[in-house]
């Protein structure tokens, strides 16, 4: 196969280009210049898509003996990952540019250039599992190590993505993926692992909101409401500073009368008002998603897992599927806490990747006995 290796400088995508090179692909390695900041390009520069990065991909793709170019999809990151992550954050949800990027980007900008170019698939260094299901289709399962598992953020691929998807390192440990960097002489061994959001460079997210979302904001403050009492607890300096579930950072003055910690339970962008309340208030059991994608045919009910948050745990769950599985409802067996309106509900049967939606309302149907 001709295959395009995404390469972003780190230690799991250069391995990744090296096995599928070995395996007997055609390989060429690309870096995607992401940022449209240009002091991300200088030297020493932190954060997504750096000179740095640029640099260290080349030289993987040097040692490994592939070609290896960059290609700019700045402008397409920039309109489809990081406006979206701002306007979610201003209307009070929470998104996953993770998701986002691997949905609008990965295997789809750069897949769609790849194919237009003749290659057949795009090899990338994510930690989950490919398999052949027995229809013929390919199914995603959740990788080997539990512990690094990305299956959740690639829960938006398609049948056609995954087709023309390899994903090399899905059976493999970290730790033996940087012991095998250092056998291969790639020198991105000891690279630490990237962070959560790629251009939000020091993870103060409120902070790169604050500045980057300027008038666009909702508001820059508001009010820190008891959502029992009606009580207002303290002030803020923007509701996009702020998820559901959140406990640090709310800066209460006084504590709760119970002495325990309050944490956010709802967001309101227009009135700017942050409603906080004790850990039980965040108990859901039901939730309802849209924009639902699927693996393979959207299921009309299915008794599985759902993961709600990145690195988050199973919760078992029924889900169902209406709009020719557009919008989705979840009924949680064992109640959650701390779901946050815009993140993904990813549908697990077993270690297999069903399919995802973002989640829209959350609810407690259930009264505790
Ligand atoms: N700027 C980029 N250019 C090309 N490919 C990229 C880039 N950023 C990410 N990728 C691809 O997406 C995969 C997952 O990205 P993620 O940010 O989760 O990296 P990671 O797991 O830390 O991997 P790595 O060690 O390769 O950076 C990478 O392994 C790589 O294949």
């Amino acid at each position: 196969m001709r295959v395009v290796a995404a390469m972003s400088g780190g230690v799991d995508s250069a391995v990744a280009a090296a096995r599928a090179h070995e395996a007997g692909h055609d390989v060429t390695g690309i870096h995607l210049a992401l940022s449209r900041n240009p002091a991300s390009y200088r030297s020493g520069a932190r954060g997504c898509c750096t000179l740095e990065d640029s640099h260290d991909a080349r030289r993987a793709a040097d040692v490994i003996g592939i070609p290896f170019y960059v290609w700019d999809l700045s402008e397409r990151f920039h309109a489809d990952v990081v406006e979206d992550f701002m306007d979610e954050y201003a209307a009070g949800r929470t998104p996953n540019p993770c998701l986002r990027c691997n949905e609008k980007i990965k295997f789809a900008a750069v897949l769609d250039r790849a194919i237009g170019l003749g290659f057949d698939a795009v090899a990338t260094g994510h930690y989950a599992r490919l398999q052949g299901g027995a229809d013929g289709t390919v199914e995603l399962h959740r990788a080997e190590d539990a512990g690094k598992d990305q299956s959740y953020v690639l829960g938006v691929l398609t049948q056609d993505q995954l087709r023309h998807s390899l994903f090399p390192l899905g059976d493999t440990p970290k730790p033996e993926v940087r012991r095998e960097a250092d056998r291969r002489g790639l020198r991105v061994a000891d690279k630490p692992d990237s962070h959560d959001i790629c251009f939000v460079a020091d993870g103060d997210n409120a902070g790169w909101l604050r500045e980057k979302l300027g008038d666009r904001a909702p508001n820059h403050g508001g009010e820190i409401v008891d959502d029992a009492t009606g009580e207002v607890l303290g002030h803020h300096g923007g509701t996009y500073g702020f998820t559901i579930g959140q406990r640090k950072g709310l800066r209460i003055g006084r504590p709760a009368p119970d002495g325990k910690p309050r944490f956010v339970l709802d967001i309101e962008p227009v009135s700017g008002t942050v409603r906080v309340g004790p850990r039980d208030a965040l108990t859901v059991d039901h939730l309802e998603a849209d924009h639902g994608r699927w693996c393979g045919s959207a299921p009309d009910r299915l008794e599985g897992t759902v993961q709600l948050r990145a690195h988050g745990a199973e919760h078992r769950a029924v889900v169902t599927t209406s709009h020719g599985g557009d919008r989705v409802s979840v009924d949680l067996l064992e109640p959650a806490q701390g779901i946050a309106p815009g993140q993904a509900a990813v549908v697990y049967d077993g270690s297999r990747v069903v399919g995802s939606a973002t989640i829209t309302a959350t609810s407690r149907t259930r009264v505790p006995a």
